[in-house]
């Protein structure tokens, strides 16, 4: 089922029976995903895999966001749910994937699946999920025990599909001269930062090959956010938002440095990170941009005192985390419509920032940047956003992206670089 731009009257006679039961076990969980069409959340071997597809939400346009939320809002009230978990991601879950612009191309989907397994704290669960109409008087239990989906046995481990990538609609050189261009605005005053990202494009081959690259991003990146919905896939180390029973925190990234060749060194880099002067200013505009759009859905919001370093293998980040109590009974989506684009995607002030990508970018960002995660039927879920990704389109293209925030003495060699550390995710989960 597919509903397109504002909430379809369709939607308000759906009706999802929902089933979750406990299960002993179903580690490892990326060998049980669909080789072809992957759904996934995971950070550490533990999260959710989706298999089949009952209910799919497309939209698009500026109110992207803010109509899935009222979408999800209606779907969910209206399901019939039987949790015997009641863990983060057990009962009703939409994964979701939402284009970073307004006037992107690229649409935004919530997909639910027909089953999900899922893993936290040890304990594992499968989720069925059937259709049923709100008239329908089938008994819960038996609407959901007609999935017909099978808990699939672990597949065994395969070496990854091979792409060779090349430079997408935007060349090095290009990029770089972006890049100066920006500073000269920044330096102009029309603006304080602006994030510019290139892409890379290759071609996949094999259609069953997005399972293995997902489980080599998961092996390489075990403390990342690694998703995969409608395409897109990525392991990305930034938390959007994640609103879990009443608390709501985030990550907020911006600033890198490359990893050091020796220990010492790798120490001297992350702490020459912390002293940046261009990475804290970088950074600061991220978390205030951060901390403006949800303080007004939070009743409490702290921040660390101090930015942190994220080691990560490919490159260090400043991090601050954000904590903090909800204080209107938002949603995850609510917030993220509120909170999504970050100044650590776009720039600050946003929408200065916003025209002055769309100008010197050269080319439609699709979902890269945007918001992907999950929600539940009480509308918590946790949101990354769409980093050290790609899109696979359905006929094997794929896009990844890599972007970096531009600052006034920000060198474009230097940012140049900085993408390539940000792409070796993906360019190595594709035997690069
Ligand atoms: C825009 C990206 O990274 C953001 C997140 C962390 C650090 C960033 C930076 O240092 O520029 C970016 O703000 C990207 O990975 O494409």
């Amino acid at each position: 089922m597919t509903q397109t731009d504002a909430p379809a009257p369709h939607l308000a006679a759906t009706r999802l029976v929902v089933r979750t039961e406990p299960v002993d076990e179903l580690a490892p969980l990326i060998p049980r995903a669909d080789p072809r069409h992957p759904l996934l959340w995971m950070r550490r071997g533990e999260g959710i895999v989706g298999l089949g597809e009952t209910l799919r939400i497309e939209t698009s346009g500026a109110s992207r966001v803010a109509d899935a939320a009222a979408a999800w809002t209606s779907v969910a009230a209206a399901a019939d749910v039987d949790d015997r978990v009641g863990l983060p991601g057990t009962g009703l879950v939409a994964f979701g994937a939402f284009a970073f612009a307004d006037d992107s191309a690229s649409t935004s989907v919530l997909v639910v699946p027909e089953l999900v397994l899922g893993r936290r704290d040890g304990r594992a669960w499968v989720t069925r999920i059937a259709l049923a109409t709100v008239d329908d008087a089938a008994d819960a239990a038996d609407a959901a025990a007609s999935v017909a989906l099978e808990i699939p046995a672990p597949a065994p481990k395969r070496r990854v599909p091979r792409v060779a990538f090349g430079p997408g609609a935007v060349p090095p050189e290009q990029y770089m001269r972006a890049v100066a261009e920006a500073v000269r605005r920044i330096d102009d005053g029309e603006l304080e930062k602006v994030v510019l990202a290139r892409q890379l494009v290759g071609e996949l081959h094999e259609e069953d090959g997005l399972r293995a690259v997902i489980n080599r991003l998961a092996e390489d990146y075990p403390d990342t956010w690694v998703y995969a919905v409608d395409g897109l896939i990525g392991a990305s180390p930034e938390t959007l938002v994640r609103v879990d029973h009443g608390t709501v925190s985030a990550r907020v990234l911006a600033g890198t440095t490359a990893r050091g060749a020796g220990e010492a060194s790798d120490r001297e880099r992350a702490a020459a990170l912390v002293e940046s002067h261009k990475d804290r200013a970088e950074h600061a505009l991220a978390v205030a941009s951060a901390v403006k759009r949800l303080a007004p859905h939070t009743a409490r919001l702290d921040a660390s005192p101090e930015p942190f370093t994220l080691q990560l293998p490919n490159l260090w980040h400043l991090a601050t985390d954000l904590k903090g109590t909800l204080g209107d009974g938002s949603s995850s989506l609510d917030l993220v419509q509120a909170v999504h684009p970050t100044a650590a995607v776009a720039g600050t002030p946003r929408r200065v920032a916003l025209r002055v990508l769309a100008e010197l970018e050269g080319f439609d960002r699709g979902r890269y940047a945007g918001p992907v995660g999950w929600i539940d039927g009480d509308g918590d879920g946790e949101w990354a956003i769409a980093l050290r990704c790609a899109q696979i389109g359905p006929d094997g293209a794929i896009a990844a992206y890599a972007g970096c925030g531009i600052v006034h003495d920000s060198e474009p060699t230097d940012e140049l670089a900085e993408t390539v550390m940000k792409f070796r995710p993906i360019v190595e989960a594709f035997g690069g």
